[in-house]
């Protein structure tokens, strides 16, 4: 038996299960996504899911289901199933899909907080923690910054002076995989429940940490049957992992840069603690790229606005209206392709 409330299932999910058409369905949450069936978590075990022909044909393939969903399905044989509906999303990490200018990749969803590992080495870089950091919040999600490898020796003032604009926006943890009192720490800020992402580039530590948070190596594990406690299909990596007695946590292979994918001018400024200078330029629409009286151009020649920062809102800015437009674009030419597709699930069921 699994209990889903530590999975992160509640009453609001609850209730958006009732008025589906599937209420009398069992749910579960995707733990791990292949390409075209899902390993489900539900309470009494697991099943390897398809899509229903209504999901595969009437639905636009990001509304598929992705890590972390939670998935209504009808069981079938021994461990399997299909699903049926998806609720509906909240919290929802996504990237730029690689090559393509504004297309939107589902990471993870009902995220709760991100753990934005860098380690303590040449990897750390405080311009793509303020990446990640936009990103995140911009969903809602809670961004906590983790340090890694601190055993291998850094320079604390140099780092802390680097994060003092970002501190007070994401809580930030110093760990070491030698050292089980930052492990402790990290695992002491968890809640029940509570869904987290780890967000990083490759070798910064990310596995060795959901490794040393669960006491026990869980990744690189394969997907057992528990009904029949064989083995029946291996994934080359697991994506989510329980916590005994507390959260759960994402380690998808999916994450490792990712570009901005949203256009909130806001969440930007207030992260880079530019909106209250933006308040006072002389003229209302000002770009702060060369106008007279500009209150950001002014702090960054007396000092009080780093340079390095400035440089990265900008080009924040540019990355962000660029994804914008072209989103914008798309969304129209999305629309009719999603009619043809609802059309086609019509007179394709009718034929069967
Ligand atoms: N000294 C030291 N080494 C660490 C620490 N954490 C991880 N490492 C080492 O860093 C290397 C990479 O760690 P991983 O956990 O595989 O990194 P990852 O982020 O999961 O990498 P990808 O799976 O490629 O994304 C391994 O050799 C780890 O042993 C730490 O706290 N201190
Ligand atoms: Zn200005």
């Amino acid at each position: 038996m699994n209990n889903l409330l530590l999975y992160g299932w509640n009453d609001s999910l609850f209730r958006q299960k009732q008025s589906t058409p599937f209420s009398g369905l069992p749910h579960g949450r995707v733990t791990v996504t292949h390409k075209t069936c899902y390993e489900v978590v539900a309470e009494d075990g697991l099943y390897l899911c398809e899509l229903s022909g209504n999901i595969l044909y009437g639905r636009m393939p990001n509304e598929y289901p992705c890590t972390g969903d939670w998935v209504i399905f009808q069981p079938t044989n021994e461990g399997r199933g299909i699903v049926m509906d998806v609720l509906p999303r909240s919290r929802t990490l996504c990237r730029k899909k690689s090559g393509t200018v504004s297309d939107k990749q589902m990471i993870a969803v009902h995220v709760d907080k991100a753990f934005i590992v860098q380690s303590l080495d040449a990897n750390f870089n405080v311009r793509r923690a303020e990446r990640f950091m936009i990103q995140v919040l911009e969903e809602d999600i809670q961004p906590v910054l983790i340090l890694t490898k601190a055993d291998l020796g850094f320079n604390e003032q140099e780092i802390a002076d680097s994060l003092k604009h970002l501190v007070g926006k994401a809580q930030v943890f110093t760990t070491s995989i030698h050292a089980p009192e930052t492990i402790e720490a990290l695992r002491r800020s968890i809640g029940k429940g509570e869904t987290i992402v780890f967000i990083g580039s490759s070798g910064v530590g990310k596995s060795s940490l959901v490794n040393a948070l669960c006491g026990k190596e869980v990744l690189e594990t394969s997907f057992i049957s528990d009904s029949t406690g064989k083995g029946r299909h291996t994934s080359t990596r697991r994506e989510m992992v329980l916590l005994e007695h507390s959260g759960v946590l994402i380690d998808t292979p999916g994450v490792r840069e990712f570009g901005i994918t949203s256009g909130s001018a806001d969440v930007l400024s207030s992260m880079l603690d530019i909106s209250d200078l933006e308040g006072t330029c002389r003229f209302v629409d000002c770009t702060h790229t060369n106008e007279p009286g500009c209150a950001v151009i002014g702090a960054v020649a007396n000092g009080t606005l780093e340079q390095g920062v400035y440089e990265s809102y900008l080009k924040l800015r540019r990355e962000a209206r660029y994804f914008s437009t072209s989103e914008h674009e798309r969304k129209g030419q999305e629309k009719t392709l999603s009619k043809v597709l609802k059309h086609y699930a019509k007179n394709y069921k009718k034929d069967r």
